[in-house]
């Protein structure tokens, strides 16, 4: 049997430290599977002593992780650390500098640096293989890298953020406060290590920037994508979207539209009937159309230790065989800078929710402001007091462009019948 393939492992924490649990207790399987061993020689960690519930002491400890590239006893790095610049980067780049291969969960740093990781990946004969940064343990980068390689892909999207998905399905189920179940998400090892990332949509943008890559042959691009969060999102919006028949989810979406490619990352209304509605807690899911394949649904485990291992582990297997392949649907120099849709041209239906004073004439006047903007209403409703001693008005709108609702919604919050930021949300209608 060949030599065993010797890992350098930056990074302890939940996913570094889940790497080494998965290689203990997977190890014959693992090595049957890559026709050799694949064994941890090296690592290193901002803390050498604290206590991950696995023995690291066997391992060599390295101050510096630029260093375990290296080193002699290392074929390949395996980057845990984090963050799209900093230490991860130094370290991606003096691994392929060294001849060596990368495996990384790092999606800030793919969004932000793929195209040139990839060019220095192909530059030095090696491999950077980064199924964990996406959906986690879903297969998603190897499903669409080769298995819908021979498709035209219409569009890409879906619940990219584990967190932000824990969060709102525990909002809708248990109407718990928001700030307990960002708590519970990090205690779980799901959150980043800044939380806002996740909640602010930005984890979600860096995951869609690389998906879109590799769907549509465009350069990752993470300044492309427009992002909104979940902060706005009220219990009361769950409610009402409850009523009106849809979830709400945190989705990442990529299509090519006639003024480029479009890129966001946004709360939506999911109808009951889409199968993105119905996945819940930490599972994420991504949905991509191919012209010969049609519809492709993944789903699975998007963030947390085991998973996330699940996935470096399969890159490492990849690397132990020698199927390197291009990083992204083709080689970098193929990878086009494709220009960015307007946003405004987006057309769909939309979800919008006001506070209003409950007094007489209020309704006509929210209802010229759509008229002036030639957008049309499909439903309407005024129930429940909100907290500000306001009334709620939904109205949900027939298909149209964003940039008019966005105008509509302009003219309604200038008046001052309105209490309060309104809150729009697209319709997911397809
Ligand atoms: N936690 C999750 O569910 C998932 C995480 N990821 C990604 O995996 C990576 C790691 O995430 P976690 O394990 O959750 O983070 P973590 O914060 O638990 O672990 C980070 C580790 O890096 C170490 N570290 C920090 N600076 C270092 C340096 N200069 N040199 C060497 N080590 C250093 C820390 O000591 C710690 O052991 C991140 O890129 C994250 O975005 C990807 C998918 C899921
Ligand atoms: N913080 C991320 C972890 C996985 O990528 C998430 O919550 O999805
Ligand atoms: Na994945």
């Amino acid at each position: 049997m060949t030599k065993p393939l010797r890992v350098g492992l930056a990074g302890l924490g939940n996913v570094g430290a889940g790497v080494v649990k998965l290689l203990d207790t997977n190890r014959a399987l693992v090595e049957r599977r890559a026709n050799r061993g694949i064994e941890v020689v090296a690592v290193s960690a901002r803390d050498r002593h604290r206590d991950r519930g696995v023995d690291t002491t066997r391992f060599e400890w390295v101050d510096d992780a630029t260093q375990l590239c290296h080193r002699d006893d290392v074929d390949v790095v395996v980057e845990l650390i984090g963050g799209a610049d900093g230490p991860a980067l130094t370290l991606a780049r003096a691994t392929f500098d060294c001849g060596k291969s990368l495996v990384t969960a790092n999606k800030a740093m793919l969004a932000h640096h793929g195209l040139e990781l990839a060019e220095r990946a192909e530059s030095a004969g090696s491999a950077l293989k980064y199924e964990a940064a996406v959906a986690g343990g879903i297969p998603v980068i190897k499903g669409l890298r080769e298995g819908a390689a021979a498709n035209e892909l219409a569009q890409v999207y879906g619940i990219l953020n584990g967190t932000c998905n824990y969060i709102l399905t525990s909002m809708e189920q248990d109407g718990s406060p928001f700030a307990e179940v960002l708590a519970e998400a990090q205690r779980l090892g799901y959150a980043e290590a800044d939380p806002s990332f996740d909640i602010d949509g930005i984890d979600a943008a860096h995951k869609l920037a690389i998906l879109a890559s590799l769907s549509f042959g465009a350069r990752p691009d993470f300044g492309a994508v427009a992002t909104q969060g979940i902060r706005e999102v009220d219990i009361a919006d769950i409610q009402h979207a409850a009523t009106l028949g849809f979830r709400i989810k945190l989705v990442g979406l990529a299509r090519q539209e006639a003024g480029g490619l479009f890129q966001r990352v946004h709360p939506c209304l999911v109808p009951l009937g889409h199968p993105l509605a119905h996945v819940d807690g930490s599972l994420n899911a991504v949905v991509a159309e191919g012209n010969f394949v049609g519809r492709l649904f993944f789903q699975g485990r998007g963030a947390g230790e085991g998973p996330t291992a699940s996935a470096v582990v399969a890159d490492l297997i990849d690397v132990a065989r020698g199927e390197f392949g291009p990083a992204f649907a083709m080689p970098a120099s193929k990878l086009g800078a494709l220009p960015a849709a307007p946003q405004g041209d987006h057309v769909g239906r939309y979800y919008l929710r006001l506070t209003v004073a409950d007094r007489p004439g209020v309704l006509a006047e929210l209802t010229a402001a759509l008229r002036d903007e030639s957008v049309s209403i499909e439903s309407l409703i005024q129930r429940g007091t909100a907290a500000n001693g306001g009334v709620y008005v939904v109205m949900v709108t027939h298909e149209g462009p964003e940039r008019a609702v966005r105008a509509a919604l302009g003219r309604m919050s200038a008046s001052d019948s309105v209490i309060g930021q309104p809150m729009m949300m697209h319709i997911l209608d397809f």
